[in-house]
């Protein structure tokens, strides 16, 4: 088949590629296609192959090549030689990272990965250089001040392209991708601006007048039931975009929920997203978010220092005392505000609703709380200290995120590039190259930080005491991780919780609140899909002002 000696000729330039490959992990799309044909070419070429027969000598050659390729690639990933090979995990996991990215395709990411801790232990295996950490006593090394910057998946999250929020311009202070920890600690400062108390203080009238709309609209409600969900998706979606008034008649929500799915699948295999992004096709809806928040930004400049809100402090403050930012930063900025402040927010609320609702009992108890410290029709749940003073209010929305945190598996860190391993506490070390995840959904529901029962929602174990058998309540906080911790955790934590706090009193003091006649609970849990953030299927509630 192969003229003498060239077959061996043929395995050895594979087999040296693959070390290229290995030591250097190129992501240049003209490089990589380079070392993929060159090759063979060449040994053709050398081996004289007359051009009439070159096609099929050729295709020979390269085949025998690529199949090199990918046993040197698989072997190795399988191999004790491998830096994981003493860590257990399944095979389809150790040889590609495709099969993870077939789960994320299904949603069930989370789900999948406690499956595998159940299975396996805390440390586990997921990728052939990934590793998922349930283990408390390491967090801080992973994500804490000692920890470690940002992993690979950021990588794959671009999500506007080329000339977009990923081009060279945005990379400087765009905080979500800076992978570099002088870079992101860099970028956060003008975020951490937007977020001390001060700014948060000057963001209340608006986050008072948007829940007062939220619930007038509610009320008017003509129908006898509402999807709950969708309406808070369009209460947190925020000043400027009227879809609590006109519904999503733009497609808004709808480009921003389809368009989280493509970078969810890319981040599995950022090493693609420099492929695909050569094809205008795919990920339409991603570019089309882009392209909106470009919109957005471009809006905003022009309107000026008019709003106290957050794109003040990304956008306007800086022009006092400096340069502007430029343009593409301020778009990467906008898509961070308008994703990570949003969706994040109404799945907990829609969450929260439907925790309560499936539990009339915690239901009922709240109610009590909060018509204790905001007599109806006397005094309106907006004084942020009262709120966050209420204790079975905090109980029920932690337990909440506890259950379903909205960042369920994707808190990946690695070590910086071209430093060499990173001892995580006790000599356990994460080789450099290896990605490591810690995943909150299954650390919330692992019986070591959450017991009795971590799968159940009980509220009250986050105000100690016993179960009903007379169980003492075991609540590991270092374990409860909603918002990540460290330098690179949740910024927006503290108006999260203030926006969350507010509706939830504001709803309660306002509605009964019932699940639709027919509403089937199993399938909250089942319409819940883990595509980078947690996205949320419909909540039918029949929705009834309360009597004066
Ligand atoms: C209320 C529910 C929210 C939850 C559960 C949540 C959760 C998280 C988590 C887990 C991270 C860290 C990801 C990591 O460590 O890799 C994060 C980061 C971030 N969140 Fe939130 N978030 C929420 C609300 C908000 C809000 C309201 C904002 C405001 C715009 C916001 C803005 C951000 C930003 C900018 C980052 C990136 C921080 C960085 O890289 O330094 N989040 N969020």
């Amino acid at each position: 088949m192969f003229p003498p000696n060239s077959a061996p000729t043929v395995l050895l330039a594979s087999l040296v590629c693959y070390l290229f490959l290995k030591r250097f992990e190129p992501t240049d799309v003209p490089l990589l296609v380079g070392l993929l044909v060159v090759p063979p070419l060449i040994v053709s070429f050398l081996r004289g192959d007359s051009l009439d027969l070159l096609f099929g000598p050729l295709l020979r050659s390269w085949s025998l090549y690529c199949s090199g390729l990918l046993f040197s690639i698989l072997t190795y990933r399988i191999s004790p030689l491998h830096p994981l090979s003493k860590y257990p995990g399944p095979m389809t996991c150790k040889i590609s990272k495709l099969w993870l990215t077939f789960v994320v395709s299904r949603g069930k990411l989370h789900v999948y990965v406690k499956g595998l801790h159940d299975k396996y232990g805390p440390i586990v295996r997921i990728g052939p250089n990934e590793l998922s950490i349930n283990e408390v006593s390491l967090v801080p090394s992973i994500l804490g001040v000692k920890g470690m910057p940002k992993g690979p998946l950021w990588d794959g999250r671009r999500i506007s392209g080329k000339k977009g929020p990923g081009s060279k311009e945005a990379v400087r202070g765009n905080l979500i991708g800076a992978r570099d920890l002088k870079l992101h600690s860099e970028a956060r400062k003008a975020w951490n601006k937007a977020f001390v108390p001060a700014a948060i203080k000057g963001y209340e009238p608006i986050l008072i007048r948007r829940v007062t709309q939220l619930v007038e609209s509610l009320g008017a409600q003509k129908s006898r039931s509402v999807d709950l969900s969708r309406w808070f998706s369009f209460f947190s979606f925020g000043g400027g975009f009227e879809l609590m008034r006109d519904g999503d008649k733009d497609g808004l929500w709808h480009k921003m929920e389809r368009g989280l799915y493509f970078p969810a699948l890319a981040q599995q295999i950022p090493w693609c997203i420099s492929f695909l992004l050569y094809f205008p096709m795919v990920g339409q809806e991603m570019k089309a978010l882009g392209k909106f928040a470009m919109d957005q930004a471009k809006r905003r400049l022009n309107e000026g220092s008019i709003h106290d809100d957050l794109f003040y402090y990304l956008i306007d403050d800086k022009r006092v005392d400096a340069e502007p930012y430029p343009f593409p930063l301020v778009v990467s900025n906008s898509v961070l505000a308008i994703v990570a402040g949003s969706d994040t927010s109404a799945t907990v609320l829609a969450n929260t609703f439907f925790l309560l609702l499936s539990h009339r009992e915690s239901y009922e108890r709240l109610k009590l709380e909060l018509d204790e410290a905001f007599p109806r029709a006397v005094k309106e749940p907006t004084d942020p200290a009262l709120l966050s003073s209420q204790p079975y209010l905090n109980a029920v929305i932690k337990e909440s995120l506890r259950l379903f945190p909205p960042v369920a598996t994707s808190l990946q860190r690695a070590p910086s590039l071209r430093t060499g391993d990173k001892v995580l506490g006790e000599g356990f070390i994460i080789p450099e190259g290896t990605a490591v995840v810690v995943p909150p959904y299954t650390m919330h529901r692992d019986p070591r930080y959450f017991s009795p029962s971590p799968e159940k929602y009980i509220p009250e174990r986050w105000l100690g005491g016993d179960d009903d058998t007379g169980t003492e309540f075991i609540v590991n906080k270092d374990a409860f991780i909603p918002f990540s911790t460290g330098p690179a955790n949740c910024v927006g934590k503290n108006l999260g919780l203030l926006e969350i706090r507010m509706v939830v009193a504001y709803m309660i003091q306002a509605f009964e609140l019932q699940f639709a006649d027919g509403y089937d609970e199993e399938r909250w849990e089942d319409e819940l899909k883990d595509y980078l953030l947690m996205q949320k299927g419909s909540l039918p509630v029949v929705v009834t002002s309360r009597a004066a």
